[in-house]
């Protein structure tokens, strides 16, 4: 039998936190994939049962230990308040304390409707769950802090969106569920009490030796400034930057629209309902800025006098933008194998990226051309290399001038500009033929991507950029 170390902490904090439930049983589960490393990781015992594993991961079967629950939360939906929100398609089954001591939720997403569904039906298809998996997976392999995929199954359902699609749930694994939108549903009730607890349980576990609300705003808002300069040097665009999509953690959570840029435009856009272009690329700062100012708003209950708080935290707030720029700066140099955050490289990345968004460059393939031993072939990645020549000269005059070697260079930048993505339109592949009842292209995707920064010849079609006729520009909040 599978076994989890299970340890539930949130599940002890006060009942207006939750609503315990237990997942809503599905017709026919079957096991689509389960991440093995990462059961490893949590100390979970998997047993080689899939049947038994499937029942569990479809939320038809409770494993021992689990205290099933649905977390209440609120948010601010493309800058709009909405009061009352909370897991309308997710059921926390409990949290697992690795061996190493770390404490990771298990949660059942698309596990069936809660008291917080509102008009939704509790489920998720196919597409957005695998979407999830090989993406969250990917960002995994790069390193960057994430939530994890832990199995996905079928569950021999339809769900209804625009037509019928199979249904899915996926096992998502997350230092925490906790988001800006958690702080703002006790704050936006007075509740300070539960502000209090939620406080402390957050340092606890996130920040340890963080001091006070301002502790913990100054620990997120560096892991958050971190976060989106790491998203933005792989071309990432998160897609739905809503607070409640925002984690106290500072890992990536909610794979709804997003997307890796193909070629590269500041101010692209993926997501079909982002209409305004709220979270573009290049936006992601702003937002995230944006973000930590309602999460400044939320401590503010808890604050003795509220007017010295009230300047306190703005100009904590206000250094969001240098945090974020000396990320930026340190994600860039590394990009083009030069040292330290400096302004100077900087400036030179900036003076390529205008370059490559007048070229029509692709965003992956030119830095990982650029990280080859002949950088100028980076041009094939162009569809008007025309500007890239000028910039090649200053940038090796910089590489000569930090006295980079050429073994260094490539070493370094190898290592952080990735030969592979989750191209859009090769999710978008996999999730079609998976429909059609073919996982290959799924698991082919995901084996591929387990070892991202290796070229190697077997992968060149998921590397290669898409055609103008296949090129996937739009993506869908999947619920
Ligand atoms: N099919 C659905 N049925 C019920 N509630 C849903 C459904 N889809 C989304 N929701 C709820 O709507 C809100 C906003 O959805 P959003 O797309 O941000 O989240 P999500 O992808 O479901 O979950 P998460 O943020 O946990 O990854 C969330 O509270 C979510 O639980
Ligand atoms: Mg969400």
């Amino acid at each position: 039998m599978p076994a989890f170390p299970f340890d539930n902490s949130y599940a002890t904090l006060p009942d207006r936190f939750y609503t315990r439930l237990a997942p809503t049983p599905v017709a026919e589960p079957e096991l689509i994939a389960v991440n093995e490393d990462l059961a490893a990781r949590l100390g979970i015992t998997l047993g080689d049962d899939r049947e038994v594993l499937a029942q569990i991961f479809a939320g038809n079967e409770v494993p021992e230990g689990a205290a099933p629950l649905a977390q209440v939360y609120a948010g601010h939906q493309f800058g709009g308040w909405s009061p009352q929100l909370g897991d309308g398609r997710a059921v926390m089954l409990g949290e697992v304390v690795a061996p190493d001591g770390a404490r990771f939720d298990v949660q059942l997403k698309g596990a069936g409707p809660t008291p917080y569904s509102r008009n939704g039906d509790g489920r998720a298809w196919l597409g957005p769950v695998l979407r999830e998996y090989i993406v969250s997976e990917a960002m995994a392999a790069y390193g960057i802090p994430t939530t994890r995929a832990l199995a996905a199954v079928s569950t021999g359902e339809t769900v209804l969106r625009e037509r019928a699609y199979p249904g899915a749930v996926l096992t998502r694994v997350a230092s925490s569920h906790i988001r800006v939108g958690t702080f703002q549903f006790f704050a936006a009730r007075i509740d300070v009490e539960a502000l209090q607890a939620l406080l402390d349980h957050t340092i606890a576990r996130h920040y340890p030796g963080a001091e006070g609300p301002l502790g913990l705003l100054n620990g997120v808002m560096q892991a958050q400034a971190e976060l989106v300069a790491r998203w933005m040097g792989l071309g990432f665009i998160h897609g739905v930057m809503n607070t409640d999509n925002m984690a106290l953690s500072g890992e990536t959570i909610d794979y709804g629209p997003c997307a890796f840029m193909d070629t590269y435009e500041a101010m692209k856009v993926f997501s079909s309902i982002d209409q305004f272009g709220r979270y573009a690329y290049a936006q992601q700062p702003q937002i995230a800025a944006w973000n930590i100012a309602q999460l400044a708003t939320a401590l503010l209950p808890l604050m003795p006098d509220r007017e010295a708080a009230i300047e306190t935290f703005t100009e904590a707030v206000n250094g969001f933008a240098a945090r974020f720029d000396a990320a930026w700066q340190g994600v860039l140099s590394a990009k083009l194998g030069l040292e330290g955050a400096r302004e100077e490289n900087a400036a030179l990345a900036f003076d390529l990226l205008a370059r490559m968004e007048q070229g029509g460059a692709d965003f992956t393939r030119s830095f990982r051309a650029l990280s080859g031993p002949e950088p100028e072939r980076a041009a094939e990645a162009w569809a008007a290399p025309g500007p890239l020549a000028a910039w090649l000269e200053t940038w090796r005059a910089r590489l000569a001038e930090e006295g980079v070697s050429e073994a260094e260079r490539m070493a370094r930048m190898q290592a952080v500009n990735p030969a592979l993505i989750p191209r859009n339109h090769r999710v978008e592949e996999a999730i079609q033929a998976a429909v059609g009842g073919d996982y290959a292209p799924f698991h082919r995707l995901n084996a591929a991507l387990r070892d991202p920064f290796n070229d190697r010849p077997e992968i060149a079609d998921l590397q290669a950029a898409p055609a103008p006729s296949e090129a996937v520009t739009r993506t869908f909040c999947g619920t």
